[in-house]
């Protein structure tokens, strides 16, 4: 409690201050920043995002200023920029295109995220000024003389290396020698000593333009996700008076305002329908290319397109929360997320670079001191295997699949919270199905309405039920209560009413006790005939699920209800065993009905689970199985928690994006086989990416010790593996989730014309 207390005092003095950064490409950047300023005096949880290009740190500004966090980071050589401070004098005023709105205009624009002509960047004016000296220095050795020309390779060397050895001395002040920036002031150093200028300028313009490669790349895995940004438009039409509307910045929208949306138009704002019907597209925000009706009281996504009808919307949710830009933010975040195989690479590389700067020194000393070899040539190859240690390749090759892996998945509605999921998802053996809402579409309908005997009426039957069921939430009440509406028969007056989960309602009528739920549940609450007890049986054989009337400890009647499964259900779990995972379906129902549904889908069941029962069933599955459970998120956050992955199914629910590790934003079964595909083969890329890395590597620590290779193309070896380790990554954008030859979901991903 004390020790609470004082660090609570201690937390009191430090405050939260967060910049934009640019320029970094890949997480051995951010891997530095965080480094160097860990260090600093009174700095702690510093939090550096590649992918959002910002840092955030608590600070203690009677320690160090935050002027003093910048120009290190500067020093590092990065564009640096303050975002907000908390509360202060400090905050540059006027700075930045919109102090306080940050995050809304951000995330839509996304103006500090977009990539700058490479030419306007300092890496870009650095390739240009290097390329330049180096053509004039061959120029003039090819006319003049290769004793003047030395000369000018030498110049063209530092023009080139002067920032980077600025940037390696900046890390190595701040403890950290082993960067790649020290391996290549080392490297291009020496050669110059050793007077192989040439090379050295040569060696130099490489690097710099692998870098700016590194940073395209980096670049095309961001704006894959942040294209999404783009699809809300960036005007609304808010209705000032009845009928007169305004243009107004969709960005300062208020919840609670009423907007206009006229056919053709995208939604500005996740909304609920006032008034209007129309058939409205929401690919843009879910993947889903089908085309929705929605009507007065449903509730809409920002980005969706508008078909036909004009629709009047009240805003439910403010700019910066609607739910395309939470999946960028989710997505965003877990593009920071790292994986099991990511975390090892890191590890690796930590002891790679100093292990190759050892074996240097090794070959520059003992060839020439043990076996006599000579002091020149060995140093040379010594130089040499220096650019080999550079693992930027390797460092990015794990990242560099994930960031286009999510941003792929994102934009057909499949989401994965980072790599530690995708590499979970990938390994699934047995996919775990909640039934209501999720292998089917959760929306029962009453089939059958069945009295006990003669003595009792349909309608008393309908209106007992409805009475019990009226304000219950469970699909099957909300069923009941709609055909009781339909029929025009009015619920009987119930009180205390009581859900009992897993089995049904329970309360009083008149004084007597009643209870309409599964059949199985009501031996204890009264007796049910035989002639009806059988029909129930012949309803549940026929896949529906029947529900008893209890009043007085007589059962009065049986109600049927029917939810279809969903139309791809089956194909769904076909698409499943083809990948060699096991389906089960999980249900509350009882085993005949279960049964009936199951043998429909071709899939394995485990019936009469009460809601704890799931998650039993879940962990026995998961203790012998790589388990993958998909629920519509609403109840069974549980049961998703207990599997190694848990995905949610459905759109827009705030549970489904926020507990699970993962969702599909399509409502479609067959996107559970689509996940894991995109699972595999984001691990397969990581594996074709590790080897690339490292088998160049490797080919080139061999072939430079022997003297085979020289300077230039270990250099190049090492952007090559980068560059190409980036492009095989970015194929994973190309992913189709309904398999190679689905020509449907590619359309679901092409650019829709904006609307405006
Ligand atoms: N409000 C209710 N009215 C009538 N029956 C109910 C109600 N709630 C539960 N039951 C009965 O209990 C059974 C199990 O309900 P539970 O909510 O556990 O499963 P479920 O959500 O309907 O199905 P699944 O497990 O497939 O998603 C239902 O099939 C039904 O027979
Ligand atoms: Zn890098």
């Amino acid at each position: 409690m004390a020790q609470d207390a004082a660090q609570e005092a201690e937390k009191g003095a430090l405050q939260r201050h967060q910049w934009r950064v640019e320029g970094m490409d890949c997480p051995s950047c951010a891997g530095k920043i965080r480094g160097a300023l860990e260090r600093l005096d009174g700095v702690a949880d510093v939090k550096v995002s590649v992918m959002q290009g910002s840092l955030a740190l608590d600070l203690d500004t009677g320690r160090t200023a935050p002027e003093d966090v910048a120009s290190l980071v500067e020093r590092l050589g990065y564009g640096v920029r303050r975002q907000s401070a908390q509360d202060d004098a400090e905050a540059p005023s006027g700075a930045g295109c919109c102090a306080g709105r940050d995050h809304a205009d951000h995330f839509r624009r996304g103006d500090d995220a977009s990539p700058r002509r490479w030419h306007a960047t300092a890496k870009g004016r650095l390739v240009l000024a290097t390329g330049v000296a180096l053509g004039v220095a061959t120029l003039l050795r090819f006319t003049v003389g290769a004793e003047i020309a030395h000369w000018a390779f030498l110049a063209a060397c530092l023009i080139g290396l002067a920032p980077v050895a600025r940037r390696a001395v900046s890390a190595a002040r701040v403890g950290m020698p082993f960067t790649i920036e020290m391996l290549m002031t080392l490297a291009a150093g020496g050669a110059l000593i050793i007077g192989a200028a040439e090379e050295a300028a040569m060696v130099v313009l490489l690097f710099a333009i692998g870098e700016i490669l590194e940073g395209v790349a980096a670049d095309r895995a961001r704006s894959g996700i942040r294209a999404l940004a783009d699809r809300v438009p960036r005007e609304a039409r808010l209705e000032v008076a009845p009928g007169e509307t305004r243009t107004v910045d969709a960005a300062h929208l208020a919840v609670g305002q009423v907007v206009v949306v006229r056919p053709g138009d995208r939604i500005p704002a996740d909304a609920t329908i006032l008034e209007g019907r129309s058939s409205i597209d929401e690919s843009p925000v879910t993947g889903e290319s089908v085309p929705r009706d929605r009507g007065e009281g449903d509730e809409v996504f920002a980005g969706s397109i508008n078909h036909d009808g004009v629709l009047r919307l009240r805003v439910a949710r403010p700019p910066e929360d609607n739910t395309i830009a939470r999946i960028i933010r989710l997505v965003e975040e877990a593009q920071e997320a790292r994986a099991p195989t990511e975390r090892f690479i890191d590890r690796f590389s930590r002891v790679y670079m100093p292990a190759v700067v050892g074996l240097a020194v090794l070959v520059a000393v003992v060839p020439p001191l043990a076996l006599g070899g000579e002091w020149g040539e060995w140093t040379y190859r010594a130089l040499a295997l220096l650019l080999i240690g550079c693992p930027c390749a390797l460092v990015i090759s794990v990242p560099a699949s994930i960031a286009s892996s999510l941003s792929s998945g994102a934009r057909h509605g499949l989401l994965l919270k980072g790599g530690a999921v995708i590499e979970a998802a990938a390994r699934t053996e047995a996919v775990a199905f909640d039934k209501t809402g999720t292998l089917t579409e959760g929306r029962p309908r009453v089939t059958d309405v069945v009295p006990a005997s003669d003595a009792v009426a349909v309608q008393d039957l309908i209106a007992l039920a409805a009475g019990l069921e009226r304000d219950a939430s469970h699909p099957l009440a909300q069923a009941v209560v709609a055909h009781a509406e339909a029929q025009q028969v009015a619920a009987s007056r119930v009180s205390e009413a009581r859900a009992v989960p897993g089995q049904g309602v329970e309360a009083l009528i008149e004084g007597r006790r009643a209870f309409v739920g599964a059949p199985r549940h009501v031996a204890d609450r009264g007796t049910l005939a035989k002639a009806l007890a059988a029909r129930i049986e012949e309803l549940e054989a026929e896949g529906k699920t029947v529900i008893v009337a209890v009043e007085d400890g007589v059962a009065l009647g049986a109600i049927a209800l029917r939810d279809e499964p969903r139309p791809d259900a089956e194909a769904g779990v076909q698409a499943l065993s083809a990948l060699g995972v096991r389906s089960v379906m999980l249900t509350g129902d009882n085993d005949r009905t279960a049964a009936a549904i199951a043998g429909r889908l071709g899939i394995e069941r485990r019936a009469g689970l009460m809601p704890e029962g799931k998650v039993e069933a879940i962990r026995e599955l998961a203790g012998h199985e790589r388990t993958m459970m998909i629920g519509d998120g609403i109840n069974d956050a549980p049961a998703l928690a207990s599997a190694q992955v848990g995905v949610a199914m459905g759109s827009g629910t705030d549970v489904a994006l926020e507990t699970a590790d993962g969702a599909l934003l399509r409502n479609r079964v067959g996107d559970a086989a689509a996940l894991i595909r995109l699972a595999r083969a984001t691990m397969a890329n990581i594996r074709q990416n590790i080897a690339i890395a490292l088998g160049l590597k490797g080919l080139f620590l061999v072939t430079t010790v022997l003297g085979i290779t020289g300077l230039w193309l270990a250099i190049l070896a090492d952007t090559g593996a980068t560059v190409l380790v980036t492009l095989n990554a970015l194929r994973l954008l190309r992913f189709a989730p309904g398999g190679r030859d689905s020509t449907e979901d590619n359309e679901a991903v092409a650019p829709v014309p904006a609307a405006n």
